[in-house]
């Protein structure tokens, strides 16, 4: 994991990027698990993301913010490589993901799990044929442990057996999310990467969604990337936030260091009249 620490130190100071410790990780020594330097995307003449910089650290919860259309989509594909990028270097567990070499980049993404917008689950195929997915692309590992192991991620994320033969469009939307993030965990990943997973479930779901993340950081030790517009998500379960916006992570810091900030878009956000309605 050297090289993880080798983009870590030369990175130049952040501008307005905050570097205190997480809360769960105070007292311990921080893993640089993903690092992002000076990465531009853009389409056609439209740049959306310029010079961007962001670091995760392992076992962290941390949640990315940013208004609408401000590239948080882009940035999470450009990371898995769905996106190209112009310039920048990403690094996930200390491997520069452009140098990687193909069997390299396969170890990378055996250990990362993700949950597009929407689910995305593969409409023709049930729960349990959508969740053995990766099994099937990563791994050699026989039909009846392949059923086996869906059964154990569909407990994981508190859905019934009975789910596992249910397609997609017979699920309710919390139900999606969570055999999403069953799909997610499939391969056992180290980093999950979670795009808007509270959006379109209701306030009690949302916070029964949040409480499984929760947990399942807890008991796996997963570090958890997750864009979302979320406010409760982001007071309850994240140790860290990032602000995107004027193409960049603009701030990176705890809830209090959002709560302190006085840029406009992120006071308008954290301390607007929407955010002070929710206590
Ligand atoms: N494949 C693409 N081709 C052209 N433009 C794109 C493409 N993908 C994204 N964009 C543009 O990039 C910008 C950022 O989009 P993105 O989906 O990342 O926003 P976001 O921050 O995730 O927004 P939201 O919070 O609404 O989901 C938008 O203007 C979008 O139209």
């Amino acid at each position: 994991m050297g090289a993880t620490h080798t983009i870590a130190s030369q990175a130049p100071a952040l501008a307005g990027q905050r570097t205190d410790q997480p809360p769960a990780l105070a007292g311990q020594s921080r893993e640089v698990i993903l690092a992002a330097r000076d990465v531009t995307v853009g389409f056609g003449s439209k740049l959306v993301l310029e010079h961007l910089d962001l670091d995760v650290y392992r076992g962290e919860v941390l949640g990315f913010v940013g208004g609408s259309g401000t590239g948080k989509s882009v940035l999470m594909r450009a990371i898995l490589g769905l996106t190209p990028r112009r310039s920048g270097r990403i690094e996930v567990f200390g491997q520069d993901l452009d140098t990687a070499a193909p069997e390299q980049r396969n170890q990378i993404e055996r250990r990362w799990g993700v949950l597009f917008q929407q689910g995305a689950l593969f409409s023709s195929l049930t729960v349990k044929q959508n969740i053995q997915v990766p099994m099937r692309e990563y791994t050699t590992l026989s039909q009846q442990l392949m059923d086996e192991l869906a059964w154990l991620k569909l407990e994981l994320v508190g859905l019934p057996r009975d789910a596992a033969d249910k397609y997609p469009s017979e699920l309710s939307g919390g139900m999606v999310k969570r055999a999403s993030l069953a799909r997610a965990l499939a391969l056992d990943p180290d980093l999950v990467f979670l795009d808007e997973p509270t959006s379109g479930l209701d306030p009690i779901g949302a916070a029964a969604f949040d409480g499984l993340i929760a947990k399942l950081r807890q008991t796996l030790g997963l570090t958890v990337y997750m864009v979302t517009h979320d406010l409760d998500s982001l007071h309850s379960i994240c140790d860290r936030i990032a602000v995107l916006a004027e193409k960049r992570v603009l701030l990176a810091g705890t809830i209090d260091d959002m709560m302190a900030s006085d840029h406009p878009w992120v006071k308008a956000y954290f301390r607007g009249e929407r955010a002070l309605r929710r206590v």
